[in-house]
Parts: C-alpha cells; sequence; structure tokens
C-alpha cells in the first residue's frame, strides 16, 4: 500500500525534528543523490563522468537538489545548477560551488533557453523548482524554463495558466528546440525532487506547466498529488525517502497494493455455502442492449459470487442464461445489488420496464422492500442507474461514474460544471457529489479514485487498453460480488465501502492486464481472467 499525507501533515511531521536541529535537508539530499547514481548506473553503467543539470528554485526544494548536486560531484559527476531564481538556498549553493559544480543563472529574462538546451543534453535532469511549497501554477523564470525544456524536446505537462505569458517565452522556446533537433540526442532521465515542480500537491491538479518525471523521489512520505490525477500521469516511478518522519495514523490518500487486496479476500472455508458467500442480485441490460446484462453477470459470477440473481425483463434474461447457466432468474435473498449497467436513463421509453426493476432494486438495497431483502445491502449504481437513484443515499451504495456521468450526477444537485473541469480536478468534484449524494463514490478513469466515508482512495492497476466498451459493466459485477461477501461489515461501517470499492478496481485492472499482457483486451476476455487474478493473488499473499 502507498499511503500519502497533506502537505499540512509533513510539515507538522518536520517541525519538532527542524526545531531538535534533526539535518532532515542532509538525509533528503543524501537519498537523493544515492537513487540518481542508482538510476546513472542503470542508464549508462557508470555515474563516473555523467552530466546531471540540477533545476534550483528559491526554497527548500531547490536546497535538496543543490545539495545532492554536491555530493554527486564528489562521486565523478558532471553538475550544472541552473538557478531558476535571484536567491537560492544559500548551504545548498555553498555546498555545490565548493564541491566544484557550475552554476548557469537562467533568473533574468531570455535565459531559459539556452539553460534548457544544455539541460535537454544532460544525463539526469534534477527537478528542484518548488516543492511541497508551491503555491498555484508554476511562474516567472521556473515557468520559462519548464515551457522552455518542452519545447528542448523534454515532456511536459499542464497549460500555463498564466495570462499573458511573454512571447519572448514562446520565442525562446522555438530556439531551444531547434538546437535540439539538430543534436538528435536521447533525452535526459527527470527526476523530480519530492514532486514534480507545480502539481497541486494536495489535490493532485496540474495548475500551470509541469516537467514530466521519469522518477519522482519523494521526502517523508508521498504526498496526495503523487497519487491522484491528472498528476499521477507526471510522476514516473515513486521512490518514498524516510527521513524519520513521524505521520498520523490516518493519511489523506491510499493506493492499495496486490497484497492489501489478497489479504481481505473473503476465501470460503468448510462451513461456507452459496448464501453465506453472497448472492449479487442484477439489473441490468435492455433488449436492446443485452450485452450489458451478460457482462455485468458473468463478472460477478467469475469474481465468485456464491449466487448471481438475474432480476431484469425476460428476454434480456434469455442473453444472460445461455452465456451463463449458473444464473438465476428466481426472486429470493440478496446481499447486494448491481443496478444500471445498460440501462437507459429514466426518460428513454425504451427500457423494457428495467427503470422500474431497478428502482426495486435500489428499495430492495435500502431495506424497503421487505420480500426482497431482509435489511439494507450494499448497491452497486452504475451508467442508468444513476439517473435512478433517489437524491440522497446511503454509504453503502456505490455509484460508479465515468467523468460524463459524473457531470450528470452533479448536475442533477445544482452543480454546473463541465466533464472537462472533472477530469481536471477528479478529486475535487467526486469528493463534492459523495458530499450532495451521501453515496461512495467510485470515478473510474486511468486513475481510479474512490471518495466514500473513509480515506480517499487512488488505483492505478489498469493498462490504457481497458478503456473500451463494457469494461464498466465488468466492474460493476466485479465490485458487486466484493460487497455481497462484506455486505454486514460494509453496512455496519460505511468506510469498508470505498475499500471495497478501490479492491474492485485493483482486481478489474490487473485482470485487463492478465487478460492479454501488453496488448488489446475485449470487456469478456477482463471478465473471464478475474478468476486467474483472484488466484494469482492469494498466491502471493500464501508465499
Ligand atoms: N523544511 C525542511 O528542512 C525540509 C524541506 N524539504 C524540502 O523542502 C521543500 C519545501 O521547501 P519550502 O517550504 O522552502 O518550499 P518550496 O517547495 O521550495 O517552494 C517555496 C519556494 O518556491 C516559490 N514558489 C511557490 N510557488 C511557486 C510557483 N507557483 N512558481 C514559482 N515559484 C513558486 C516560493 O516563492 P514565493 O512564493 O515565496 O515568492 C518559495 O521561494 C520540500 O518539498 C522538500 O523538497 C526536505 O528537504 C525535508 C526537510
Ligand atoms: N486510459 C485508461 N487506463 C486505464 N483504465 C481505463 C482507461 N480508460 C478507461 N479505463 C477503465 O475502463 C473502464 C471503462 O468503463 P466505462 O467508461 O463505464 O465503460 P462502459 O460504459 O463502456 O462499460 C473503467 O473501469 C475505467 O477505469
Ligand atoms: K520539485
Amino acid at each position: 500500500m502507498i499511503r500519502a499525507w497533506s502537505v499540512a501533515d509533513v510539515r507538522a511531521a518536520e517541525e519538532p525534528l527542524l526545531a531538535a536541529g534533526v539535518p532532515l535537508m542532509d538525509r533528503a539530499a543524501f537519498a537523493l543523490a544515492l537513487q540518481v547514481l542508482a538510476d546513472l548506473r542503470a542508464r549508462r553503467r557508470s555515474a563516473r563522468g555523467a552530466h546531471v543539470v540540477v533545476l534550483a528554485g528559491a526554497g527548500n526544494n531547490g536546497g535538496d537538489a543543490l545539495h545532492a548536486g554536491a555530493h554527486l560531484v564528489h562521486r565523478g559527476v558532471a553538475v550544472t545548477a541552473v538557478l531558476a531564481a535571484d536567491r537560492v538556498h544559500e548551504g545548498g549553493l555553498a555546498a555545490l560551488r565548493s564541491a566544484g559544480g557550475r552554476v548557469v543563472d537562467a533568473a533574468a529574462a531570455g535565459r531559459a533557453p539556452a539553460a534548457a538546451v544544455e539541460a535537454a543534453r544532460a544525463d539526469v535532469v534534477l527537478d528542484g523548482l518548488v516543492g511541497i511549497g508551491a503555491r498555484g501554477p508554476l511562474r516567472g523564470s521556473a515557468a520559462a524554463l519548464v515551457t522552455a525544456l518542452g519545447a528542448a524536446g523534454l515532456p511536459t505537462a499542464g497549460t500555463d495558466a498564466e495570462e499573458g505569458t511573454p512571447a519572448t517565452h514562446a520565442e525562446e522556446a522555438q530556439g531551444a528546440s531547434a538546437a535540439v533537433a539538430r543534436e538528435g540526442t536521447a533525452r535526459p532521465w527527470v527526476v523530480a525532487v519530492d514532486t514534480p515542480s507545480g502539481i497541486g500537491v494536495d489535490d493532485g491538479t496540474l495548475p500551470g506547466p509541469v516537467l514530466h518525471a521519469d522518477r519522482t523521489v519523494t521526502f517523508g512520505a508521498a504526498k496526495p498529488g503523487l497519487l491522484l490525477p491528472p498528476a499521477a500521469h507526471v510522476v514516473g516511478e515513486v521512490t518514498v525517502v524516510d527521513i524519520g518522519l513521524t505521520l498520523p495514523g490516518t493519511p489523506a490518500v491510499q493506493r492499495l497494493a496486490p497484497a492489501d487486496v489478497a489479504a481481505r479476500w473473503p476465501v470460503p472455508g468448510p462451513q461456507d455455502h452459496k448464501y453465506t458467500r453472497g448472492v449479487v442480485g442484477v439489473v441490468a441490460g435492455t433488449a436492446t442492449y443485452p450485452g450489458a446484462a451478460v457482462l455485468t453477470t458473468t463478472a460477478a459470477v467469475r469474481t465468485g459470487a456464491g449466487m448471481v440473481r438475474y432480476r431484469g425483463s425476460d428476454v434480456v434474461a434469455r442473453a444472460v442464461l445461455a452465456a451463463r447457466p449458473e444464473v438465476v432468474t428466481a426472486p429470493g435473498r440478496v446481499q447486494s445489488w448491481v443496478v444500471g449497467p445498460g440501462v437507459p436513463p429514466a426518460a428513454d421509453g425504451a427500457d423494457d420496464g428495467q427503470a422500474a426493476r431497478a428502482r426495486a432494486g435500489l428499495a430492495a438495497a435500502r431495506g424497503e422492500l421487505a420480500g426482497l431483502s431482509r435489511g439494507p445491502v450494499p448497491a452497486v449504481v452504475d451508467a442508468g442507474g444513476l439517473g435512478l437513484v433517489e437524491e440522497t443515499c446511503p454509504p453503502w451504495f456505490v455509484l460508479t461514474p465515468h467523468a460524463g456521468e459524473l457531470r450528470t450526477v452533479l448536475r442533477r444537485h445544482g452543480e454546473d460544471v463541465h466533464r472537462a473541469e472533472i477530469e481536471a480536478a477528479p478529486l475535487r468534484w467526486a469528493r463534492r457529489a459523495h458530499d450532495l449524494t451521501g453515496a461512495t463514490i467510485l470515478l473510474k478513469g486511468a486513475v481510479t479514485v474512490v471518495v466514500g466515508t473513509g480515506i480517499v482512495h487512488a488505483q492505478a492497476d489498469a493498462p490504457a487498453w481497458l478503456g473500451t466498451a463494457g469494461a464498466g459493466d465488468v466492474l460493476a459485477g466485479i465490485l458487486g460480488t466484493m460487497l455481497a461477501a462484506r455486505a454486514a461489515d460494509v453496512v455496519a461501517d460505511p468506510a469498508v465501502a470505498g475499500e471495497v470499492a478501490a479492491s474492485a478496481a485493483l482486481v478489474h485492472g490487473l485482470a485487463a492486464e492478465h487478460a492479454n499482457p501488453g496488448g488489446p483486451v475485449a470487456a469478456l476476455d477482463v471478465a473471464e481472467a478475474v478468476p486467474g487474478t483472484v488466484a494469482r493473488l492469494l498466491d502471493l499473499w500464501s508465499s
């Protein structure tokens, strides 16, 4: 599991140590230098003779980078510090100078392109422009430098949110681009110091230009922005360095690892039978779109449900039974409901009466239909089901929208937001939807964000090949089975719903990878890969 703490928590943990004179920066810089040496050795056999460019901003983040640069000089690395501020960390600069490092001033207007061209030819670029002290989009010389580095061929992300960025920056950038294109050299390995400079450290946003890292060496603990989208896409491999901080018990964001999911998997024992293992009720698909029902029920069966009851229309039930003869269509007890995959919005008349059945399933999950349930049980609400839920939901209802569907949910509650705004700040909008609806929100994407009453989760387990029609129906089935197996826990402690939802996203993502490593997958292939994925998880846990 990777756990990430907020800037405020990290600062609070640093405070007493700094007051006691603990040399946190020395610890951070030394570990950073060791990691860069290891990366250099991995990339070019020897670190000796390599060229590292340190981008140094005004704060302690630049101090870390400069001190690390000094250590690298002592190991035979040629280090150039590019200063992006009039004043930088004095101790760090002095250490680098006395070690024999070169210093280039890029703070003045017009200096960024030449510095960027030099950086683009280095073996490693250390990004120490700004860390947890970042406020808003990167600005001034730091922004100019990142923009010029982008033009010089290094990957960058985010928009230049600064209104009226001087035209000279663009012209300078073009100059840098041409210079590097002539060289045709491989681009440097980019190591971000603590965070890629200029990300929203607590919320994972990309408010302005950011240099895309291949590795982020982060100090004391991971920060939320390293796990949350869209910033999570520019951090590369995250290496957490222990500098001796004592952090609060509860992190701000966490990412489950396979072992975490395996440890809590409900492996059946000798006393178990199909009803103790969990019955999943499904209302999905229509005569026009029966596929969603097949995918959802298949995934639920393949994840190890005790039983799957299909409670939709007869015509869809025939398609479901043809694909999965294990499915039962008779009414009876259910420990979790999956409502909505492939069901059109309520306003659409061509739903074969599925909307009414979906509402019945939701009422049963609330514990309101004595014939269908013996009390409240968890529910997965997907696609068309999102328009059928009541305005407020219990937290054991897990809503599983993608960004476009979340927009519809938010608009129903009076939030006039566009899909692009949700994609730019997924945590913010998933949290808003949770606050407005009361439900646990699983916001799908390349990084899936789960916000409920407990810790926020951000799972990044899936290959991009998973972005294919029907993949969401499969996730709904997997999650339905996982909720049914822990139904009593989920209702008793709603925070468990978020953890189970994140676990389902992990299983879904790994199943997509296992279905065809490195290549395309179809939704049904993903569902079929789930049993093998679960077996691998359990094997990993027991070994
Ligand atoms: N405390 C310690 O001993 C330890 C700290 N550690 C390290 O220190 C880092 C935190 O250091 P920090 O607090 O100095 O903040 P930092 O990230 O360098 O940024 C502040 C500077 O950036 C500037 N700036 C702000 N926003 C900006 C923007 N958008 N665009 C451009 N510039 C911007 C801001 O300028 P100002 O706004 O004040 O004008 C100010 O000069 C942390 O990430 C870790 O690496 C570790 O070594 C462990 C021990
Ligand atoms: N680029 C991507 N990388 C990894 N996973 C992705 C990517 N794009 C989409 N996904 C995943 O694929 C699934 C798509 O679900 P959804 O959009 O509901 O599709 P459908 O409605 O067709 O079933 C989600 O689980 C989502 O997290
Ligand atoms: K940084």
